[in-house]
């Protein structure tokens, strides 16, 4: 790995590492400030020169037997269990997570090889069905080369969810990270490397919104994986209208919903919705934004003991001896961007019950914010990225779903109650791909799918379903050699 300050070599193209002909970009440490890497972005040329290369390679890769491509995969996750103490550190260097919750992100990437291998198998396997005089086959073939755009919270552990199944099924992939984490993108693609991945099956292109639209406009690439935010995803997915050959897989933000009724345990409630909305200070896409609470007693106290208990939530250094529960933002500019959204909804009416704090404007540390919006005007439906969570008290269940309901969007939600009864009715009502009954609303699991509806996603779920973007089927009727059919149709002599 090369010093904070030297220009390091940005890219991978067939096999090797260059420097980017691009503009120079450089991640910062937010929980100090202090520079982490600076390189130049890849140009279009090189965009070119890498789509040229994985097309090359896809051939060969594809070849393989899968057998031969799991030696390789299997070799990486080798290579991050042997190395998961620096990949954990390089992620809570340049995002601020906690290194305690960096350090479950790197065994989230190392359980999601063999979760992969079995959804693989299962979801696109080869399966053969009787015929007479012949035999049926379903078969999974890879698109070819494939692009995949990783976002900066989870810089390790996404960007992976899409590129181990595109790799077990036979793609050759150009990984495109967050140009916020590009020393974890370096880091994972050289251990890929290390892993004996031949040259050109992986690529890494770096850089800014220039990179990544040279990339995503390239005619020589059959499917964008995609996991970031809705403008992006929206942008691209009107980039590839018209062209239904292409695949494209949408993973893209919410405007999470948490529904509060009837808890007897005060403590776990206000657990699962701290859990829900503040971890790693609220940049996970499953995080709860909106917080609805019956108007009643327990609602009540359940909000008195939510507020008390996040006042007392530590905020500090990722790598401090005594844990914090998150560490920074990705950036001083983005903690100040949720002082800022916080103060728009105050002036919309909005009470802050807790108020969040920036607590140095040079950082990305934020304190969490409860805001109570209930008679506030209405809000814009987006996502505020950070521990930021709007309170909408309510009397009638039926009416919290409907505003539940009332997004564009349709991630992760929740109802926490002590009545199954209730969460029937919920989960009949409620539209998201992720809904939770009394469990915080993030910490998904990668062997059950992972995606929403609306303006979260395009129906390509992630996850154990990942393996389905990454192959199409292929329907075969085979035999070994032609033959006359016992009877002729109608009408035919021959
Ligand atoms: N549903 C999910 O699985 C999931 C998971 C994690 C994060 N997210 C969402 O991601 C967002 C945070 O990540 P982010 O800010 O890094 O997302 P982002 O959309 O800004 O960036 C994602 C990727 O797209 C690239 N990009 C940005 N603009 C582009 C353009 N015009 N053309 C081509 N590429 C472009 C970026 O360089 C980056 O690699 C949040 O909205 C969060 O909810 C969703
Ligand atoms: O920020 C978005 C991801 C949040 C995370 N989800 C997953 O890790 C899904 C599982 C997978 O992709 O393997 C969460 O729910 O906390």
């Amino acid at each position: 790995m090369s010093s904070a300050t030297q220009t390091n070599k940005a890219q991978l193209i067939n096999g090797e590492w260059q420097q980017g002909h691009g503009g120079l970009f450089a991640s910062i440490n937010p929980a100090n400030g202090e520079l982490v890497w600076q390189g130049h972005g890849a140009d279009a040329a090189q965009v070119d020169a890498a789509v040229k290369a994985a097309r090359v390679a896809f051939y060969h890769w594809s070849a393989l037997s899968l057998a031969e491509r799991l030696e390789v995969v299997e070799a990486f996750a080798a290579q991050l269990t042997a190395n998961s103490d620096t990949m954990a550190r390089l992620i809570a260097e340049e995002t601020g997570k906690a290194l305690w919750e960096s350090r479950t992100e790197v065994a989230a990437m190392t359980g999601k090889i063999a979760i992969s291998i079995k959804a693989h198998k299962e979801r696109t396997g080869t399966v053969e069905n009787p015929m007479a005089g012949a035999r049926a086959f379903i078969r999974h073939k890879p698109h070819g080369v494939v692009a995949v755009f990783g976002p900066y919270n989870f810089p390790g552990h996404l960007p992976n969810g899409h590129i181990v199944p595109a790799l077990i099924a036979g793609n050759s992939v150009l990984f495109k990270p967050s140009e916020l984490t590009p020393k974890v993108a370096e880091y994972t693609v050289q251990l890929w490397q290390e892993a004996g991945l031949p040259a050109g099956v992986i690529s890494l292109l770096q850089g800014e919104v220039a990179t990544g639209k040279a990339l995503a406009c390239h005619p020589g690439i059959d499917g964008l994986f995609f996991t970031g935010s809705s403008n992006t995803g929206h942008l691209l997915h009107q980039q590839y209208a018209g062209q239904p050959g292409k695949i494209l897989a949408l993973e893209m933000g919410g405007n999470n919903p948490l529904v509060l009724k009837d808890v007897a345990d005060i403590d776990a409630a206000v657990h699962d919705i701290i859990q829900s909305a503040f971890i790693s200070s609220g940049q996970r896409c499953t995080c709860a934004r909106r917080l609805f609470i019956q108007n009643s007693a327990n609602g009540d106290a359940i909000l008195a003991k939510l507020v008390e208990a996040s006042q007392k939530i530590k905020v500090g250094q990722p790598f401090a001896e005594e844990q914090p529960f998150y560490g920074a933002m990705i950036s001083a500019k983005a903690a100040a961007g949720m002082v800022k959204a916080q103060a728009e909804i105050q002036a919309a009416g909005g009470v802050s019950l807790l108020e969040l704090r920036q607590i140095d404007p040079a950082l990305g540390f934020v304190t969490p914010g409860i805001i109570d919006v209930t008679r506030a005007a209405p809000l814009p439906d987006e996502e505020h990225f950070g521990p930021l969570l709007k309170v909408y008290r309510f009397d009638d269940f039926d009416a919290a779903i409907e505003e539940a309901n009332n997004t564009a969007f349709g991630l992760s939600a929740g109802l926490l109650a002590d009545d199954e009864a209730d969460y029937r009715h919920f989960f009949g009502r409620i539209r998201a791909g992720i809904v939770n009954w009394n469990k915080p609303i993030t910490g998904a699991s990668s062997a059950a799918p992972f995606g929403g509806i609306g303006a979260s996603g395009n129906h390509r779920a992630s996850a154990y379903y990942a393996a389905d973007y990454c192959a199409y089927p292929v329907s075969s009727v085979e035999a070994d050699s032609v033959s006359l059919p016992a009877s002729l149709s109608p009408g035919l002599s021959i």
